[in-house]
């Protein structure tokens, strides 16, 4: 199979796709040891930190809870209120620890999945975890049965699905070996190639795909293009300034887990550019 063909099994796309997030915020509390210096740190500075903007920010505010002992909690997303409608490609932008992959996750419904302010419409796939579903035990060929099955497809279809997975992965006979026994990159084929063999309406992605080597990076772009051209929504997260170009015609902007800025890809780089001082 050509790599810029159509992957095999298209979706059925019969509703719009949409994404809503209203007044979204999300605490991760801490219970490793050191939370107690924090604590200390904390009851001194009045309860909570958040690095100035002007400073080079890492992570989201580490706050005490309100309650009488309070805990220590990062709060990963603060008050995210957005929209993304079909036809939109939106790139994550930020310092590390902005909330970029959470707010992913959370699009994916893997944190709170009935949140009341998050409505998500349309069928999800994500390109988040390389590992994300995959069974350690079972061989590749018997994790792209095991998808299909979950999916639904028809033997014939599961069938067409090994065929193209294979044909990406290029694992050889690798791919009738358990997949623990796979290195990182060798991962990375096989999920990436999973993930791209059937179009999602809304697609989501963490930077990990661009792991691998350079041959199967090319290789790669080429098939995240055919998918995405079939993809109502596209949302990606990525440090690599030059991607998001590529890719994106909208980028959000995090900082310390709240939307910084939002809109087009050119007026938001520009923005970033001249803030962080990179000439990416
Ligand atoms: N499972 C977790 N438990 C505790 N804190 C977490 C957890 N996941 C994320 N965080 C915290 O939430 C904040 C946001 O993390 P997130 O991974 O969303 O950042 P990011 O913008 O994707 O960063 P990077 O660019 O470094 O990947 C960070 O301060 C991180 O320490």
């Amino acid at each position: 199979m050509s790599m810029s063909s159509p992957p095999p099994a298209q979706a059925e796309h019969n509703i719009r796709s949409s994404i809503d997030i209203e007044s979204f915020s999300l605490s991760f509390p801490i219970f490793h040891g050191g939370a107690r210096s924090l604590k200390k740190m904390l009851l001194k500075r009045g309860r909570s930190f958040l690095a100035p903007a002007d400073k080079n920010r890492t992570g989201g505010e580490v706050t005490l809870s309100k309650a009488e002992n309070g805990i220590v909690e990062v709060q990963a997303l603060n008050d995210i209120s957005l929209h993304i409608e079909t036809g939109e490609r939106v790139g994550l932008i930020g310092h590390n620890g902005a909330g970029k992959s959470t707010l992913l996750r959370v699009m994916a419904g893997i944190y709170m999945p009935d949140a009341p302010n998050v409505h998500i419409q349309g069928q999800v796939a994500t390109l988040l975890d390389v590992n994300a579903g995959m069974s350690e035990e079972l061989t590749g060929r018997e994790n792209i049965a095991l998808v299909g099955l979950h999916k639904g497809l028809t033997p014939h279809q599961i069938e067409q699905l090994e065929k193209d997975v294979e044909a990406f992965a290029q694992l050889e006979e690798f791919l009738d070996l358990p997949v623990r026994l796979y290195s990182s990159g060798m991962r990375v084929r096989l999920g990436f190639g999973l993930a791209t063999a059937i179009t999602p309406q809304i697609l989501l992605m963490d930077e990990w795909f661009m792991a691998g080597d350079a041959h199967f990076q090319e290789r790669a772009a080429e098939r995240l293009h055919a998918v995405v051209g079939g993809t109502d929504i596209l949302v990606i997260t990525s440090h690599a300034l030059s991607i998001l170009e590529t890719w994106c015609n909208r980028l959000i902007w995090m900082e310390g887990g709240r939307v910084h800025m939002d809109g087009p890809t050119d007026e938001v780089l520009a923005a970033y550019r001249a803030a962080t001082g990179t000439d990416e």
